[in-house]
């Protein structure tokens, strides 16, 4: 697969704020990459930068071979073959879905544009709501119409910053889920900013992590997941404890741990929670200098030793 994005030596600053600092990264065509950070990490200036929206300060960006620059060397910002979808999108209130959508590519031949709405009116699922109006939609109904015209002019590359944030979170499980499949099938080159580390997991191809402007890792979820290179980048995918094992420290997840009669290792629980899924347990073992947080089925009384194995997955 080719790079469709190179990224190299880019910094910015506001107000002598380094901001980026000096990144370097390559994303190949059609792969889905997530730019995961907190807030003010950089990640919003990085994707407008990539999108023609924002001057760098050094660096270059190319985008299928051509040199992306902002403001600065640009009347009209941006890029016809560059699309953003944010979490502010607006669709025409007095317009059908299909208007909408229309609206975008008023310039293809009737014929084109019409068979192009279709083609994307069934990749959004969105067949049966083409005479609707946007307040007649569902907030995921309205993201989809908002990703459709989006797509609509067949850009090489996507740019999403933060487009589940104005959801509620049962709704977002659901259109992200719908998401992936549009996009998948959409075969674009996608880069999307989240501070949601289930966004990132459940949508990308591969997770760069940004730390105060700067790459902190670039991996697939779940090698991100497993082996986490930092322990900024494993506290963001979720909760992990640190072990001590032949002199060395080693991050070891919480569903890792395995509670067995026979275990190796032992503890005393110091605290049970029910979370819904499974009992939340913190316990004080001679492994680690901070209590564990291990995962069980059942309720176990605080007080009580237990023994439990670390199993790794491959
Ligand atoms: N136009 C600007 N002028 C001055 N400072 C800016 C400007 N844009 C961004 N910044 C600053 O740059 C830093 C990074 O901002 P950015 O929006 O890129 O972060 P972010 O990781 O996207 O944050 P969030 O998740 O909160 O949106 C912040 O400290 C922000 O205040």
């Amino acid at each position: 697969m080719s790079s469709l994005v190179q990224v190299q030596n880019i910094s910015k600053s506001f107000d002598n704020n380094a901001v980026i600092k000096n990144i370097s990264f390559d994303i190949p065509e059609g792969e889905v990459i997530c730019i995961l950070g907190q807030s003010g990490s950089g990640k919003s200036t990085l994707l407008r930068m990539i999108g023609g929206l924002e001057d760098a300060d050094e660096g270059t960006i190319m985008v299928d071979n051509e040199e992306i620059t902002g403001p600065a060397k640009n009347l009209v910002p941006g890029y016809d073959f560059i699309n953003f979808v944010s979490q502010h999108f607006k669709l025409e209130r007095f317009r059908t879905v299909k208007d909408n959508i229309s609206s975008v590519i008023s310039y293809y031949p009737d014929e084109d544009r019409e068979a192009r709405i279709q083609e994307l009116l069934e990749l959004c699922k969105l067949t049966e709501k083409a005479k609707s109006f946007p307040h007649e939609l569902s907030g995921g109904q309205q993201q989809r119409v908002a990703i459709a015209m989006a797509l609509a002019d067949e850009p090489f590359l996507l740019l999403m910053d933060e487009p589940f944030s104005n959801l509620d979170v049962n709704m977002k499980t659901e259109i992200r889920g719908e998401i992936v499949d549009i996009l998948k099938k959409a075969e674009v080159t996608v880069i999307l900013v989240s501070h949601d580390p289930v966004d990132a997991m459940a949508i990308a191809d591969r997770v760069m992590i940004l730390e105060n402007g700067e790459i902190s890792q670039i991996d697939s979820p779940k090698e991100l997941y497993e082996n986490p290179k930092s322990s900024y980048a494993a506290q963001f995918l979720g909760p992990i404890n640190y072990i001590q094992t032949n002199g060395s420290v080693e991050g070891v997840r919480p569903e890792h741990f395995v509670l067995s009669d026979s275990g190796t290792h032992e503890g005393k629980i110091s605290q049970c929670l029910f979370m819904g899924m499974h009992y939340h347990l913190s316990v004080n073992s001679g492994i680690a200098e901070s209590k564990l947080l291990i995962y069980s089925k059942e309720a176990l009384p605080v007080g009580q030793s237990i023994r439990f194995d670390i199993e790794k997955g491959s």
